[in-house]
């Protein structure tokens, strides 16, 4: 695997010098959520395997994941930039291709926890970033950190309010946590998938943007019909930094159009 690569020759990507205080768990299971592997794990994570190995004398999931993340580019690099997780280089490499976020764009980062989209959201110029998470995160300097949960009605316009306006992109990167049964953490992702599209359509900018993690296959059909309707474009990507072996994708939807929207829904 080639090793990641921030923004060419831009010196606005090389992310933090260091990170700052303790960086948090996410709330998914070992193996299945990159971002649960912060510094403070990878530092112990290989005396953590070679106890693994002595305690029970075989391979365990646990000391795969460990294995596996000790082996892997893109954590290494995360490390030495400073971003607080590996889906840092996924969000910086969908930004290469559609340029999402510039000087004065307004994020909101849906399921921000451990922070790392929210580190390259203000790296990028992002003129007000608000991450949202149900898990505590660590300040980031120039964005708003808020705790909860984005299914809340008060959220939106909460959110909003932070922002003083209307947001040009909202982003999802958030996972369940998984149970190990792909159907079942199929229809989970993508009900947060679809949340996350409803969040956006009460928070967004006429030609705003829409980011968000699904699973392979893509959109689920209604969703996708409905994207398509309320954005002039609609996308699907794996990012190089998404492990081959994962199922997710991110769909990417631009020049959001709420006037069709509503035509839509009044034909309903
Ligand atoms: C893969 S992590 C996000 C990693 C992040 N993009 C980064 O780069 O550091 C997914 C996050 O989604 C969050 N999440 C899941 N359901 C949520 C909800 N209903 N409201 C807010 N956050 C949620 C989880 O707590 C978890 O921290």
């Amino acid at each position: 695997m080639k090793p990641p690569r921030s923004r060419s020759g831009s010196s606005k990507d090389t992310g933090p010098k260091r990170i700052p205080g303790k960086a948090l768990k996410s709330a998914s299971n070992p193996g299945e959520n990159d971002a649960t592997l912060d510094s403070a794990t990878a530092r112990t994570a290989r005396n953590k395997t070679v106890s693994l190995r002595t305690a029970r004398g075989r391979t365990t999931a646990q000391q795969r994941w460990l294995n596996r993340q000790l082996n892997d580019p893109y954590v290494a690099a995360a490390r030495k930039q400073g971003w607080r997780s590996r889906a840092a280089f996924k969000l910086i490499e969908i930004d290469d291709r559609f340029k999402l976020i510039g000087e004065g764009t307004r994020i909101i980062d849906l399921g921000a926890a451990p922070g790392g989209w929210t580190q390259v959201a203000v790296k990028r110029g992002a003129k007000h970033v608000v991450g949202l998470d149900l898990l505590p995160v660590d300040p980031v300097a120039g964005a708003e950190i808020i705790e909860g949960d984005f299914t809340d009605p008060e959220m939106p316009d909460r959110l909003k309010d932070m922002l003083g306006g209307p947001a040009d992109l909202v982003m999802s990167d958030m996972a369940p946590n998984t149970t190990g049964h792909a159907a079942t953490d199929h229809m989970r992702i993508m009900g947060l998938a679809e949340g996350a599209l409803d969040f956006a359509f009460q928070v967004l900018a006429e030609g705003g943007s829409f980011i968000a993690k699904v699973f392979q296959g893509g959109s689920e059909k209604d969703m996708l019909a409905l994207m398509k309707t309320a954005f002039s474009s609609v996308k699907h990507v794996k990012p190089p930094a998404s492990r081959k072996e994962s199922s997710e994708l991110y769909v990417i939807a631009t020049g959001f159009r709420p006037e069709r929207l509503l035509e839509s829904s009044k034909g309903a």
